[in-house]
């Protein structure tokens, strides 16, 4: 039975509300460098619900990186917790961690982080190969996945013999395929040009709505931040919610 005089000392931010698939309590980041002590996150509370879009922005250096990393179990904080689907993977040992991550999260960075050896099927197919699907089955989604994302005529291409625009969507593809519950962008429209930029924002616009994954995308570009549900700005080491 649970303990009332316990539940009533529970702070709000302790809460954690039941569609949330990733928050963070209390998250602190410093780095020691001789005697000094270089904090980058002071006290992050953060929630993220099924489905929803969060832009986070702020100046260069502010830790938005670091704070993704930290969310995407890339990266341990100093202290606090930070929870998937409710579960501290900041606690966790290397290989609890590395696995809730692949069955959770998918990645998108700035600059692709394709395998080139490997065609755009193979390394959209990679995380659940990783996670011990079959061959077959991991390459059957992920062709469905690359022609959903329209580079069904381009699954035997590898990562040099495609555009910078097909190589983010392949990217994409691959962050989806193994069906996380929230996928975590850094800026993924930063390295491609105004037209590429735009459709990689749509694409990721109606791929959230028809999956009802949670995004959260770390960028300077304001109008893809705009597209958010809401934009929360990282500064002297704390978010806010940014207003219009
Ligand atoms: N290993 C480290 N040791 C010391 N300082 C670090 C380390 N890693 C990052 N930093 C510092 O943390 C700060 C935040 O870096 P981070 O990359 O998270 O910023 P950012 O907001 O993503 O910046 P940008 O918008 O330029 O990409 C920077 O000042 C950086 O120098």
């Amino acid at each position: 039975m649970s303990n009332p005089d316990a539940a009533a000392e529970l702070s709000a931010s302790d809460v954690i509300p039941e569609n949330s698939v990733l928050a963070c309590r209390n998250l602190r980041k410093f780095y020691i460098q001789g005697s000094e002590t270089l904090t980058i996150l002071h006290d992050v509370n953060l929630d993220i619900g099924s489905g929803e879009r969060i832009s986070i922005v702020g100046p260069s250096g502010a830790g938005k990186t670091t704070l993704l990393h930290m969310l995407g179990g890339l990266d341990v904080p100093s202290q606090g917790q930070v929870l998937v689907r409710g579960r501290d993977i900041a606690a966790m040992n290397d290989r609890d961690r590395s696995r809730l991550r692949n069955r959770e999260l998918g990645f998108v960075y700035q600059f692709h982080h394709l395998l080139n050896e490997f065609s755009a099927l193979e390394n959209t197919a990679m995380p659940l190969l990783i996670a011990g699907e079959k061959k077959l089955k991991a390459f059957e989604r992920a062709a469905a996945l690359l022609d959903r994302v329209g580079l069904g005529h381009r699954l035997k291409h590898r990562p040099a013999q495609l555009s910078g625009g097909e190589r983010q969507r392949v990217a994409i593809a691959r962050a989806l395929v193994n069906e996380p519950a929230c996928v975590l962008l850094d800026e993924p429209t930063g390295n491609l040009d105004g037209d590429n930029a735009e459709a990689v924002q749509a694409l990721l616009l109606e791929l959230n709505k028809e999956l009802a994954i949670s995004l959260v995308i770390v960028t300077h570009d304001l109008s893809l931040a705009g597209r958010m549900d809401r934009v929360l700005n990282l500064h002297d080491g704390n978010l806010h919610e940014a207003t219009a």
